[in-house]
């Protein structure tokens, strides 16, 4: 059996540049990944099948995103291998953390292996992308700056902070987001130079303000959470993160928080923990950029 992690993500600073022919919104984000997520475990079966347990409340088993990527690779190489895979979720659903975009990766990177299948890292980004935007950053496996809609990445070195992510109980739709007329939607392009050279104090989400007004829960969490700490939306939400000093703080602010929200502590990481998981190098040091 294989087991791997598929870590969370976050953005640690989001800005939506503009809106493309087909209604997709361009971006400019630093996503960083966290050292908590779900796991997933995988073994090999000879008949072709892919079964996954449990299933996702309100997620068809076909349209669950690990199904939708083994479907992929098993088409991709006339595969017919197939897979049990289990998945122990704890990242909320559509919390802005890319859970299912992680569930995904994770899924690509391990049934290459178990399937002994070889593609190129290259190949299994372009595969997942076609199953989301945040994909790609997950299977690539380190921290970047991400344009177009968040599949042009180049690697990063970012501050890795503890962080206490908050879940305020409701869901956001992402779509209602991007179809917001208010949203800020013509942000200047800029620089990945000038997006590191302020450092986390100058990062700001652009789908912050729309979110919170949408969502009074949101906001009032938002509120709440920026009392300890710098406080920032990951994503569309509905997941908020304070980056704290240390560890300390972390546990401090846990204690505190009120019934009807979630909330854990977890650190920043440059190397994705599957990737870390999986032995690989990190990145070479070329090209990195690192932020102030
Ligand atoms: C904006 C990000 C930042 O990480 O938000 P989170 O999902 O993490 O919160 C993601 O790129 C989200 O990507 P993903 O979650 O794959 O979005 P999708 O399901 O493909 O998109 C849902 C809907 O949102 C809109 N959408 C999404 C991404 C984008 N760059 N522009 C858009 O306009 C589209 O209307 C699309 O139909
Ligand atoms: N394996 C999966 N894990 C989580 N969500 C999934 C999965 N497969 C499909 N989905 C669908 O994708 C949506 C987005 O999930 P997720 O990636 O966790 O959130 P977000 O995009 O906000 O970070 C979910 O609401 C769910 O309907």
């Amino acid at each position: 059996m294989l087991t791997l992690p598929a870590p969370a993500k976050l953005n640690r600073m989001l800005h939506i540049t503009g809106r493309r022919d087909d209604g997709y919104h361009t971006l400019q984000t630093l996503f960083q990944f966290l050292d908590v997520g779900d796991t997933l475990h995988f073994s090999l079966r000879d008949d072709g099948e892919i079964r996954l347990t449990p299933a996702l409340p309100g997620v068809a088993t076909e349209a669950n995103l690990i199904v939708r990527a083994a479907r992929m690779l098993q088409a991709e190489n006339s595969c017919h291998l197939g897979a049990d895979i289990r998945l122990d979720k704890r990242l909320p659903m559509g919390g802005g953390l890319g859970g299912g975009s992680s569930n995904a990766a994770t899924t690509l990177l391990a049934l290459n292996r178990l399937w002994k299948l070889a593609l190129s890292e290259d190949r299994l980004a372009a595969l997942g992308l076609q199953l989301g935007a945040d994909v790609p950053v997950f299977v690539r496996g380190h921290a970047a700056w991400a344009e177009g809609i968040g599949e042009r990445l180049t690697p990063v070195e970012l501050d890795t902070p503890w962080f206490v992510v908050l879940h305020p109980g409701v869901t956001v739709a992402t779509a209602s987001v991007f179809n917001a007329p208010q949203l800020t939607r013509d942000t200047p392009p800029i620089t990945m130079a000038r997006a590191l050279q302020g450092g986390a104090p100058a990062w700001r989400n652009d789908c912050q303000t729309t979110v919170c007004e949408r969502y009074p829960e949101v906001s009032k969490a938002f509120d709440w959470l920026s009392g300890f700490a710098p406080t920032m939306l990951t994503g569309t939400g509905a997941c908020l993160f304070a980056r704290l000093t240390d560890e300390r703080q972390a546990d401090s602010i846990l204690q505190r928080v009120g019934s009807g929200w979630h909330a854990f502590k977890a650190k920043g990481c440059n190397l994705s923990p599957l990737h870390a998981a999986l032995g690989c190098r990190a990145v070479s040091a070329k090209g990195r950029a690192k932020a102030l």
